[in-house]
C-alpha cells in the first residue's frame, strides 16, 4: 500500500521532537597550529610566558644608561666608551656601567645596566668610543619585557574562530597545537535511478545536483562532508548505504525517495533501521521530509527537488551541524518591499527565495515558477522570506522580512527585464576590462520597465511589440509615462517558424497554420511572440473578411501555450507539434529548421542619470563595439547587431 503522509507537523514540532531525541555531543581534537585556520578553538588559552620575554632594543644603535646622555647636543656631543656588541639572538654577556655603551641591533636583548637605545643616526663612532648627539629618556627605543603579552593573560577565548590574527598571537607564546572542536562528519547519499555523476546524459537521466550542493553546505556550516555515492531506487542498496553512513558519520543525509510515489522508500528503510520522528512537515518547499534517529544518530531524508533539499537542510540540518561544530552564525535580515504579488500554500509555511535589489529602500523579487525543482533560481537568490501558514498570498509592495543567505553585496550593474542570451555575451565581453559584479533578473519586459520606474534597475532589456503600430518598445515607454529615460537600440532577434528538419509540412507563412494537417504550438499570452502571431492572424482575418476568433479556431494547437522559446522547440523536436514561433538560435540549438518571419527589436531602457556610472558607460561602449557584433555572429545565430545598434532615443 502506498503511504500517504499521515499528518504534517509544523517546523517547531519537528525541531522539538529532534531536540528531545538527541544528545548533542561536541567532540574535541588537537590539531597543529599551522593547520588550525578557520577552526573553532575549544579552550581558553592563557599566555604561559611574557612577550617579549626580555627587554629588547627597538632600534639599531647603542644601549646606554639614559642619564649618561642628558645634555648631549648637536655641537656638544657626549662621549661614551663602547664595551661590546650584541646581535639579535645573542645572550648579552656585557654590562653597561656609567660612561659606557654597547652597540646593539634591533630585536637584541638589552644588556644589564642599560635602559635606553640611542639610534645610530644620532651617534658617530670614534676610536672605540661613540659620540652621542642627542639625549634619550629612560625606556626610549626599548620594548619592555611583557609589554606585548603578560604571562597569565587570556590570549584567545574558547569558541573563537581562528584567523591569522589569533594564530599569530598563539604562535608568539610558543603554542604549536590547539584543541578545536571536531567537525561533525556528515554522510551524503543521493538516491534515484535517474541520477548520474557526470558523463554522457542519456534521455531520462539527470546529473546529481544534491550531493555536490549538500557537501558544500555542510562545509559552509563547519561540518566535514563524506559523499557516499548514488544509490539506485532499491531498498537493499539504499539501506546498505545508510548503514555505512551510520558507522562512520555523526549525521546521515539522503535526498530523494521521501515522498509517496512508487519508488519512495526512505520512510520504510528508516522505520526499520531506527525510529522515524517526522514524516512530512508543513512547509513549502520540503513537505515530504523524513527525520529519524538510528544508532543514536540523526538521519535526514531530504526531498529530491534541489531547492527543497537545500531549504530543509538550512532549516533543520545546518543549525545542528553548527551546534556540534561550535560555529555561531549571526542571522542577517533586512526589510524589503515585495516586487509583485505571490500566492502561497495555505497550511504550509513557505520559504520563498528572493533576490534583493536596492532602489529607494530594498525590493525583494521572488523567484518565479516551480522553484523547488529549479536549482538555478536558488543560485540567483540572496535570501528568502517566510510566508506564514495562514496566508494565501502576499501583496505587491507589502513589507517583508528577508533572511539573507550571506552578507548582501550590492552588484555594480543591475539589469532587470526580459531574458536574452545576448546580454550574457555582452557582459562577458565587458568583463575583459576591470572586474565588476552584475545581477540579471529576468522578470519580462513590463517588469523591467517597472524596475526602471522604481529606480532599481540600471538597465532594462525589453522587446514589446505594439500591435497598433507594429513598432517595438518606444510606444510602451510613452504608454508607461516613463520620463528621464533613454531607449538604447539593442539588436535584432530573428523570429520565425520553428519546424522539423527538412520542413516536412512545407510551412511558408501564417496561412499554413490554418491547414488541417498542421499542428501548432502557441506561446503564452503577453509574450512578444504571441503578440506577433496575433498581429498576423488579424491581418488574415481582415483579408478574409472574418473575425479573429474564426481564424484562431481553425488553428490546431492555438490554445496550447508553451512558456518559452525552448519549450516550443522541444515540442517540435518531440513531434507534439509541426510548427511554432520562436527565435532562430533556439531552433539551431535543437537541430531544427527555421523560416524567418521578421526581426524582433531587443532594446535597452536606461535612466538618464545612470549614464554617469562607469559600468553603464562600458555597457554602451561594448554594445556598440565591433567585437560584440562579431561575437554575436559567431555564437548566437539569429541575434545580430544592425545599423541602429547603440542609437539613443530620449524621453524627457
Ligand atoms: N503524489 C505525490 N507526489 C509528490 C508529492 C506528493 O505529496 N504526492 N510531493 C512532491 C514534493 S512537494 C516533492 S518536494 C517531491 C519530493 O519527492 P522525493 O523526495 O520522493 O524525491 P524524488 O521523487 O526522488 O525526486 C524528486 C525530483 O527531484 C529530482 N532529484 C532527486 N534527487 C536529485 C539529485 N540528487 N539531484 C538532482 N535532482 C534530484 C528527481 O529526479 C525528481 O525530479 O515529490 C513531489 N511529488
Ligand atoms: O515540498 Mo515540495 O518541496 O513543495 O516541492
Amino acid at each position: 500500500m502506498r503511504r500517504i503522509f499521515r499528518s504534517l507537523v509544523s517546523i517547531e514540532e519537528a525541531k522539538q521532537k529532534l531536540e528531545e531525541s538527541l544528545k548533542i555531543e561536541r567532540k574535541v581534537e588537537e590539531v597543529s597550529l599551522r593547520s588550525s585556520y578557520g577552526r573553532i578553538i575549544a579552550e581558553d588559552v592563557y599566555a604561559p610566558i611574557d612577550i617579549p620575554p626580555f627587554d629588547r632594543a627597538a632600534m639599531d644603535g647603542y644601549a646606554v644608561r639614559a642619564e649618561d646622555t642628558f645634555g648631549a647636543e648637536e655641537d656638544k656631543p657626549i662621549r661614551l666608551k663602547v664595551v661590546g656588541r650584541i646581535e639579535a639572538g645573542d645572550k648579552p654577556e656585557v654590562e653597561v656601567n656609567k660612561g659606557e655603551a654597547v652597540e646593539i641591533s634591533t630585536g637584541a636583548a638589552m644588556p644589564k645596566g642599560s635602559n635606553a637605545v640611542v639610534m645610530v643616526e644620532y651617534t658617530s663612532a670614534e676610536n672605540g668610543d661613540v659620540l652621542v648627539f642627542r639625549p634619550v629618556a629612560p625606556g626610549e627605543n626599548v620594548i619592555a619585557a611583557g609589554s606585548d603579552i603578560m604571562a597569565g593573560e587570556l590570549l584567545v577565548r574558547k569558541d573563537t574562530r581562528l584567523t591569522a590574527r589569533e594564530i599569530g598571537t598563539l604562535a608568539a607564546v610558543g603554542i604549536t597545537s590547539v584543541k578545536v572542536y571536531s567537525k561533525p562528519v556528515v554522510a551524503v547519499i543521493s538516491t534515484g535511478n535517474e541520477l548520474i555523476d557526470g558523463g554522457e546524459l542519456e534521455y531520462g537521466k539527470i546529473y546529481d545536483i544534491n550531493s555536490a550542493m549538500l557537501c558544500a553546505a555542510i562545509e559552509e556550516n563547519g561540518g566535514k562532508a563524506v559523499y557516499l555515492g548514488i544509490a539506485r531506487d532499491n531498498e537493499e542498496e539504499i539501506r546498505k548505504m545508510i548503514e555505512d553512513g551510520l558507522k562512520t558519520a555523526d549525521i546521515v543525509l539522503t535526498s530523494g525517495g521521501t515522498s509517496t510515489g512508487i519508488g519512495d522508500m526512505i520512510y520504510r528503510i528508516l522505520d526499520n533501521l531506527g525510529e522515524v520522528l517526522v514524516h512530512g512537515v508543513a512547509v513549502k518547499p520540503g513537505k515530504p521530509t523524513v527525520i529519524a534517529i538510528a544508532n543514536n544518530k540523526p538521519v535526514f531524508g531530504l526531498p529530491g527537488y534541489p531547492t527543497s533539499a537545500f531549504m530543509i537542510f538550512e532549516i533543520f540540518v545546518a543549525p545542528l551541524i553548527r551546534r556540534m561544530a561550535g560555529v555561531s552564525k549571526e542571522d542577517s535580515r533586512l526589510k524589503a518591499k515585495l516586487s509583485s504579488r505571490v500566492f502561497s500554500a495555505l497550511g504550509r509555511r513557505e520559504f520563498l527565495p528572493v533576490n534583493i535589489v536596492k532602489g529607494e529602500g530594498y525590493t525583494a523579487y521572488p523567484v518565479t515558477g516551480n522553484y523547488s525543482a529549479a536549482i538555478s533560481k536558488l543560485g540567483e537568490a540572496d535570501g528568502f522570506i517566510e510566508i506564514p501558514e495562514s496566508r494565501a498570498f502576499v501583496e505587491e509592495g507589502e513589507e517583508v522580512e528577508v533572511k539573507l543567505f550571506s552578507t548582501l553585496k550590492p552588484a555594480d550593474l543591475i539589469i532587470i527585464g526580459s531574458h536574452c542570451v545576448g546580454i550574457d555575451v555582452l557582459l562577458e565581453l565587458m568583463r575583459k576590462g576591470k572586474p565588476f559584479t552584475s545581477k540579471v533578473i529576468n522578470v519580462g519586459s513590463s517588469g523591467g520597465l517597472a524596475a526602471i520606474r522604481r529606480g532599481e534597475a540600471d538597465i532594462a532589456g525589453v522587446h514589446l511589440l505594439d500591435a497598433e503600430t507594429g513598432e517595438y518598445n518606444a510606444p510602451y515607454i510613452k504608454r508607461y509615462g516613463l520620463r528621464g529615460v533613454v531607449l538604447v537600440k539593442g539588436y535584432m532577434r530573428d523570429q520565425g517558424f520553428i519546424v522539423a528538419r527538412g520542413n516536412p509540412k512545407d510551412i511558408k507563412g501564417f496561412d499554413d497554420l490554418l491547414r488541417d494537417d498542421v499542428t501548432f504550438i502557441n506561446r503564452n499570452q503577453g509574450s512578444g511572440t504571441r503578440i506577433l502571431l496575433d498581429m498576423h492572424l488579424k491581418k488574415i482575418a481582415e483579408q478574409r473578411g472574418v473575425k479573429l476568433e474564426d481564424v484562431t479556431a481553425k488553428i490546431d494547437g492555438y490554445t496550447i501555450e508553451a512558456k518559452s522559446h525552448t519549450a516550443v522547440a522541444v515540442a517540435v523536436l518531440m513531434g507534439k507539434a509541426d510548427v511554432g514561433l520562436g527565435i532562430r538560435s533556439v531552433a539551431e540549438r535543437y537541430g531544427l529548421d527555421f523560416i524567418p518571419v521578421r526581426g524582433e527589436e531587443y532594446d535597452f531602457v536606461i535612466r538618464k542619470e545612470r549614464f554617469e556610472k562607469d559600468v553603464v558607460k562600458r555597457f554602451l561602449d561594448t554594445l556598440r563595439s565591433e567585437e560584440f557584433k562579431k561575437e554575436l555572429e559567431k555564437r548566437l545565430p539569429g541575434i545580430r547587431a544592425y545599423e541602429k545598434t547603440g542609437e539613443i532615443i530620449e524621453f524627457t
